[in-house]
């Protein structure tokens, strides 16, 4: 399936600014110095960063406390894209996991490798309908290849059940709504632990009257703005804007906003052309791997070696954790340079496969 965007991509931005000769895919700013079109392009975020910087500095003087959350998304990354050091630079602080794979299998050797891997942009590729984001045949091959020989979770933004029916490997663990539903597998597997596809975690039931009731107000709102739509993922929900015009990004973050203002227990995050809205208790992706490790029996133990594979910036809570932990990696799935805890980077979904079938592989020389 190929990327579906609305709006340019950051990447696609930058690449529009280099003449057709010079492009070399997966070699961005590999020379030094930059060549002239990237230092041009340098040269025009910096400009775009002062003005950003500006109009949101003019609103907050005007008293203005709000930001434009989602029409910043997008400039954000094209910003830190081009103004980011070189890529190359980037690299060699997060290199490839597939280039560093042998140091990879060094660091894990004598431990027990622990599987965690986001969904959307990490299994399946960033598609514009988030109903039709489905994960190929092969992807889901190489993830069941990885779980007969290590304990695997889908740590998703979804709603567990929907993104079960993605995946649809019972022998999983399933973190669904950022963590905040989490359930064993429902299929006997080695790594199964007691209670068998118990639900094992649901910190944020007592939201769910409220999440239904902003449902409600916010899929209202959306209805003026077209190609908004709002996900419901039960412990959470989506607003998209993808399909949304770029000039419209203003109005719905005020939208939002103005739904919101009633329900201070919600907090509002923000995701690939994607408002957030979650229950404001302190749960993230990194709680749920930290919790998902003590049921495997691996708290303070350290014989594990958790790989958290993620897109997304709700993945940086996930690769924090690590960092601090100061076990396993976090892989961050990205084209472009971006502020990251990850240690280890790759490029794209069919990366992801191709580190998954290289794992499965390993084992026969571990
Ligand atoms: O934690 P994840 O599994 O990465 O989920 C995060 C959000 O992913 C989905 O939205 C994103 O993917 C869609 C399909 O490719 C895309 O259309 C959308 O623009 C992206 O933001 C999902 O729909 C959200 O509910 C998740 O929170």
């Amino acid at each position: 399936m190929t990327k579906q965007a609305a709006f340019p991509a950051a990447e696609d931005a930058l690449a529009a600014a280099a003449p057709a000769t010079q492009q070399q895919p997966g070699r961005r700013f590999t020379s030094f110095p930059p060549p002239s079109w990237a230092r041009g392009a340098c040269r025009k975020a910096a400009a775009a960063q002062v003005a950003v910087a500006d109009h949101l500095g003019a609103v907050a003087a005007a008293g203005g406390a709000r930001t434009t959350a989602a029409a910043g998304s997008w400039l954000d990354s094209v910003v830190m894209a081009a103004a980011s050091p070189r890529h190359a630079d980037w690299l060699e602080k997060h290199p490839s996991a597939l280039a560093g794979f042998e140091t990879v299998l060094a660091a894990a050797e004598g431990k027990q490798i622990v599987m965690f891997l986001d969904y959307d942009g990490t299994l399946s590729p960033i598609v514009r309908d988030p109903d039709s984001a489905v994960m190929t045949d092969e992807m889901r091959e190489a993830v069941r290849g990885v779980a007969e020989h290590f304990p695997t979770a889908i740590v998703s933004g979804r709603c567990r059940d929907k993104v079960f029916n993605f995946v649809k490997l019972a022998e999983l663990y399933y973190a669904g709504s950022h963590g905040m539903d989490i359930k064993g597998p429902t299929a006997q597997c080695k790594h199964t632990k007691a209670n068998a596809g118990a639900v094992m975690w649901q910190p944020a039931s007592d939201f769910l009257p409220v999440i239904e009731e902003v449902y409600h107000a916010l899929t209202a709102k959306m209805e003026s703005i077209p190609g908004a739509t709002v996900e419901d993922n039960k412990f959470c929900l989506s607003v998209h804007f993808r399909c949304v015009q770029e000039e419209k990004w203003g109005a719905l973050d005020d939208q939002v906003r103005s739904v919101l203002k009633d329900y201070p227990g919600l907090r509002l995050t923000k995701g690939r052309k994607v408002l957030e809205i979650r229950p404001s208790i302190k749960w993230d992706k990194g709680n749920a791997l930290e919790f998902l490790l003590e049921s495997l029996g691996f708290a303070d133990s350290s014989d594990v070696f958790p790989i958290y594979i993620g897109d997304d910036r709700t993945d940086e809570d996930a690769f924090k954790v690590l960092r601090n932990m100061g076990q396993g990696i976090g892989i961050l799935v990205t084209k472009i340079p971006k502020e990251t805890s990850a240690s280890y980077s790759l490029r794209e979904p069919s990366e992801v496969k191709e580190f998954l079938h290289k794992l499965v592989k390993s084992t026969g020389t571990r």
